[in-house]
């Protein structure tokens, strides 16, 4: 039978069942699906093919379905290997605040171009509406029309007074959504909201900071109770952005990707090459400047303090 793994011990997996059913497998041999060395080979996410064994309560995985899409972390020790955190994400969305916490503007840019890097369709989500000023309101005016501009869609939600979390529901229904944000943005405060009666238990996953040792901690799918999953994850940063090459760099913005087909040179960095149709288009206006400082900032690995 064929199911999907929503948590993950390392050694046993737990794989909910197309049947409905939930069962606890181990690994029948090996998986070698990717061209990086993994610690391990199936994550919370993917789609297997499951045995089950003949008490009927415990199964095996014989086959691993190919994933659309996967989130790694680096390890931190030297061997090279990486830690395959979720698979088959149908989007992420990255939880802001412009106050209390201020998340920068750097900050979303960098999360956009990691998604962009992984495949996730991304959504921005501003929080505490209820705490805005209308001088605040317009900067949210501000800060979407950017995002919007660039692609990405934009909603504004407060958690603590449930505003809005309607229009969050049906984004979430019957999808796999990464749910990522710095601390303090209300992500706990919104993930309870939207599953009610179930207490988020935050230490599980995020404990990643650990040095120096090898852990296994995994992430957990939150079933949530209009369907689709919920996978919590500390803040990108975290998340272990595998190197993006420099050259790469332009496609991972959405507007900038438009623009380089018209660049005089095929090999053209946009930072100041003659003919460049991404600084053309800064110079008049119709590339936001702020997306570009990040393009910049990431270009010359910049950090930008979130
Ligand atoms: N005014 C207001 N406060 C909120 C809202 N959402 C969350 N908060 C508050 O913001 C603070 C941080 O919320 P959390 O949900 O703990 O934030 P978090 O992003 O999970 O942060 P960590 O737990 O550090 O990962 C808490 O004091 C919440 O009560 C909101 O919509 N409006
Ligand atoms: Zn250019």
């Amino acid at each position: 039978m064929e199911g999907l793994v929503i948590k993950s011990t390392g050694s046993w997996y737990e794989v909910l069942t197309d049947e409905g059913k939930t069962i606890n497998c181990r690994i029948k041999g090996k998986f070698r699906t990717l061209d990086i060395k993994t610690t391990n080979p199936i994550a919370v996410g993917d789609r297997v093919r499951v045995e089950p064994e003949p008490d009927q309560e415990t199964g095996l995985i014989t086959a691993l379905h190919p994933r659309k899409n996967y989130i790694i972390r680096k390890s931190v020790n030297l061997s090279k290997q990486a830690q395959i955190i979720a698979a088959n994400l149908d989007q992420a969305f990255l939880i802001v605040t412009l106050a209390s916490p201020r998340t920068s503007l750097g900050f979303i840019d960098r999360f956009l171009v990691t998604a962009e890097a992984y495949e996730i369709p991304a959504k921005l989500i501003f929080n505490k509406l209820d705490l805005f000023s209308e001088e605040g309101l317009e900067i949210l005016e501000q800060y979407q029309s950017i995002y919007e501009n660039a692609g990405y869609p934009c909603y504004s939600v407060s958690a603590i007074k449930e505003t809005n979390l309607d229009q969050i529901r049906d984004l979430l229904k019957d999808k796999v959504t990464l749910v990522s944000g710095h601390s303090g943005v209300g992500k706990s405060t919104l993930i309870n909201a939207l599953l009610p009666g179930k207490e988020l238990k935050t230490g599980e996953i995020s404990d990643w900071s650990d040095k120096g040792k090898h852990t296994t901690t995994f992430a957990e799918m939150f079933q949530l109770p209009f369907g689709g999953y919920l996978i919590d994850t500390p803040g990108i940063r975290e998340l272990g952005v595998f190197d993006i090459e420099k050259q790469d760099l332009g496609r991972l913005f959405p507007e900038i990707r438009k623009l380089m087909g018209n660049c005089r040179f095929h090999n053209c960095r946009h930072i100041n090459e003659p003919g460049c149709a991404v600084l053309e288009a800064l110079e008049k206006g119709k590339l936001e400047s702020s997306r570009y400082d990040s393009y910049l900032s990431i270009y010359h690995d910049n950090e930008t303090r979130g």
